[in-house]
């Protein structure tokens, strides 16, 4: 099976601070990882690597088959779906919710100009209509839930058809019905043969959709664990990255955790 993503002995260090701490770590175009861990162990940093937003200290990381250092960074991103708060900042309050999606295809927030292509109309249709937001493509974003923003960053990024789909705490800050609707949503683009792989970072088993297939459990830059999800989620190794006695439990498909007594 193809890799689209390969870190090879990882270090990102900023202001003496060593954030990433020889990670080796591959993702198959198949997989759909989730990568956990606390506050400041690395999460996000690894979804800049992938993003090819950012560059490593010391290591190599291989994005889409091309190696970061020796690639034009800005043709291999529109090759990427990133689903991050920060971009979302960055989609004007007044823009409307269709041509947020829209416009994703030409790589611009803010409608610039009048005429589209009919395929990318109609393929802005088929997701919106996939992330239930049809009923909100009038709508402009600033008047949207934190739910519905969430929906619209996905498939903003699942509209440009990307081989490689990275999802910054999609779940995070949702009300419990938001989430359970965002993790359904999750679930049915996860086990589309169509889709890319995925990368999904979260601070909580609960946000893990069913159909997500590994985990890269991290702490303090460094990797505990990586692996199939079953092997991966255990007491013992989800204690030692969290730093607290755990105890987890797997039903359905969907993962729970609480300390352990
Ligand atoms: N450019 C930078 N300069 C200095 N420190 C940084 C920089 N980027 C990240 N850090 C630090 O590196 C650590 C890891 O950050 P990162 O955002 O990757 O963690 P995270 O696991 O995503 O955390 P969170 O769950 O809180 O979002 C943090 O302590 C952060 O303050």
């Amino acid at each position: 099976m193809a890799s689209v993503l390969e870190l090879t002995d990882v270090s990102f260090v900023r202001d003496g601070n060593r954030i990433l701490d020889s990670v080796t770590w591959s993702v198959d175009e198949a997989d759909r990882w989730v990568i956990l861990g606390p506050n400041g162990a690395g999460k996000s940093t690894i979804l800049q690597l992938a993003a090819a937003a950012t560059h490593p200290s010391s290591g190599t990381v291989d994005v889409l088959g091309e190696r970061l250092g020796r690639v034009d960074v800005f043709e291999l991103r529109t090759r990427i779906g990133l689903a991050a708060t920060a971009l979302a900042r960055r989609i004007p309050a007044w823009e409307r919710v269709g041509d947020v999606i829209l416009t994703a295809a030409y790589a611009v927030t803010g409608r610039w100009q009048e005429r589209y292509e009919s395929v990318d109309l109609e393929r802005a249709a088929e997701v919106m209509d996939a992330w239930d937001l049809t009923s909100l493509s009038t709508r402009t974003f600033g008047t949207l839930s934190d739910g519905e923003r969430k929906r619209v960053q996905i498939a903003r990024a699942v509209m440009t058809d990307p081989e490689l789909m990275l999802l910054d705490e999609p779940a995070g800050s949702l009300d419990l019905g938001a989430r359970e609707s965002l993790l359904e949503s999750l679930e049915d683009y996860a086990s589309s043969s169509l889709a890319p792989a995925i990368v999904m970072v979260t601070h909580h088993v609960e946000e893990i959709p069913p159909g997500f297939t590994h985990g890269l459990l991290l702490s303090a830059g460094r990797v505990v664990a990586a692996g199939p999800l079953a092997e991966v989620l255990t007491d013992e190794r989800l204690t030692e990255t969290f730093g607290a006695p755990l105890r987890v439990r797997q039903e359905d498909g969907r993962w729970t955790a609480r300390a352990a007594r």
